[in-house]
């Protein structure tokens, strides 16, 4: 077994890490609160604290134009990533409910950047289907349905310019990713995309064990 480096995470050192990274702003702050009080058997399926404030990272980072989300619930990581495009740049946000997105357009525009965000309701597949097929994306994100992650995976690869870059969340899927006697639902959807994404000599991709496993891959052919 390799030996393992990581400091384990207790409740105490996330919370050190928490207060060492960027603060979520008052919008950011509500939006997390709102969620949790509006739909409460579901507030989970948001993104991790710290993935807002590293995901608008990775947008200045790039400099990331066009961006593509691939899931966005009631829209905390689309409003980190929108709140950090440049000028002229859009965020192209795909869901199926209508529901929880029409919170994620409130949010939007308490923050002042409806504007840049281009939501679309209806299956992700179809979505991104219909998007222009020449490479033009710069940053595309996933967190919508595992069972989905590797055809999204098929339709965005070429439709990312050179350089640019997939996040994939949940790819550890609370540890089942790894766990063979899990062989059906969304932990075992996500091992046959982790396996996917390693074999694919278009992306050169590093996995992390940020929150509930995070891939970050970016297009070198
Ligand atoms: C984990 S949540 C996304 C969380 C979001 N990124 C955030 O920060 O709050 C997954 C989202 O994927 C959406 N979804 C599930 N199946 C989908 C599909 N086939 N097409 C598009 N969206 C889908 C769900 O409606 C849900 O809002």
């Amino acid at each position: 077994m390799p030996e393992i480096k990581s400091a384990p995470l207790t409740p105490e050192l996330y919370a050190y890490v928490l207060a060492h990274n960027p603060p979520l702003d008052p919008v950011q702050r509500a939006l997390v609160a709102s969620t949790r009080e509006l739909f409460p058997d579901h507030a989970i399926k948001q993104v991790a604290q710290e993935q807002a404030p590293l995901l608008a990272f990775l947008v200045r980072l790039t400099g990331a134009r066009h961006v593509v989300e691939v899931g966005t619930f009631t829209g905390l990581s689309a409003l980190a990533m929108a709140q950090a495009l440049p000028a002229g740049g859009r965020l192209i946000a795909l869901d199926i409910s209508e529901e929880w997105t029409a919170h994620a357009r409130e949010a939007w525009a308490r923050a002042g950047v409806a504007d840049r965000i281009d939501l679309r309701i209806a299956p992700a597949l179809d979505s991104l289907r219909a998007l222009p097929a020449e490479p033009h994306v710069d940053l595309a994100f996933l967190d919508a349905n595992k069972d989905g992650y590797v055809d999204y995976w098929e339709e965005l690869v070429p439709r990312l310019r050179p350089g640019g870059l997939i996040v994939a969340d949940n790819v550890l899927f609370m540890g089942q990713a790894a766990d063979p006697s899990v062989t059906s639902g969304p932990g075992a959807h996500v091992r046959v995309f982790n396996e996917h994404v390693a074999a694919d000599k278009r992306m050169e991709s590093v996995m992390l064990t940020v929150a509930d496993g995070l891939t970050l891959a970016r297009r070198v052919a």
